[in-house]
């Protein structure tokens, strides 16, 4: 079975985030996520995830507002010297944390110059950080309307064009499911390029059970492959996070 985190900004959200750590691990997790974890102190953050002896998998890099704003603005226009200056507080935390990723997100564009500044601002980012390891994600456009990085093609694209050992494909298999009407299918065709995996169920975006994606065949194929990444719990439990982890093995 491959090894499983869970997204702490999303599940758990009964109890308040640092409890959260212990209570992940309680339920069979090994690792965690936190999208944006910056209004905690990282060394709070660390010491319960090295106290509940979780690895904590994920950060995203900060989002200029996350109340109800957009998310990520690496392809906006206009942005990049803000652009910079988060990225480099993205890797303060993500030092701290010890996490393992930073999902660099694209924002949301609709300029023709989006790409080529995607492009330049990963380019940047990629070799500030030659030691972390860079993903971006692409998200349907359903949930999230205007989103630059709506294309699978696109970002293989990208990723191919810089060509950066620490950059790759962070795979949501619900943003796959709802983009390509196959979620397994896009994975394999896109398996090379990915480095980590989030799931949820399709439709809903609830537990990664029943729905449109054959999850335990997922994960089948994801150990035939010899996939050694995380795999990420990221939906919105649909009532009690405890109550819905049957499907986690040891859940
Ligand atoms: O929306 C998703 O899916 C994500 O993984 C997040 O990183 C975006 O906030
Ligand atoms: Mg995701």
């Amino acid at each position: 079975m491959p090894r499983f985190a869970a997204n702490l900004t999303m599940l758990f959200t009964e109890i308040p985030m640092e409890e959260r750590f212990a209570a992940a691990a309680g339920a069979g997790f090994a690792g965690v996520e936190i999208l944006f974890p910056y209004d905690i102190p990282a060394a709070t953050l660390s010491r319960k995830a090295v106290a509940a002896g979780l690895e904590i998998v994920l950060i995203n890099t900060p989002p200029p507002n996350w109340a109800g704003g957009p998310r990520g603005f690496a392809a906006v226009p206009g942005l990049e010297e803000r652009f910079r200056y988060d990225f480099d507080r993205a890797l303060r935390f993500a030092r701290s944390l010890r996490s393992r990723h930073i999902h660099v997100m694209a924002g949301t564009t609709g300029d023709a110059a989006a790409r080529a500044i995607f492009i330049r601002n990963l380019a940047w980012a990629a070799k500030r950080a030659p030691h972390a390891s860079l993903t971006i994600e692409v998200i349907n456009p359903t949930d999230k309307p205007g989103y630059f990085l709506a294309d699978f093609e696109l970002a293989a694209e990208i990723i191919a064009e810089l060509g950066a050992p620490n950059l790759g494909l962070q795979f949501d298999a619900y943003h796959a499911q709802a983009i390509t009407g196959d979620a397994i299918g896009a994975w394999r065709e896109y398996a090379p390029i990915i480095r980590h995996i989030q799931i949820a169920g399709y439709p809903g975006r609830h537990e990664p059970t029943g729905g449109e994606i054959d999850y335990p065949a997922f994960f089948a194929a994801l150990d035939a492959s010899g996939y050694r990444g995380w795999v990420s719990a990221e939906y919105n439990p649909e009532h009690l996070t405890e109550n819905g982890l049957d499907w986690l093995p040891g859940g």
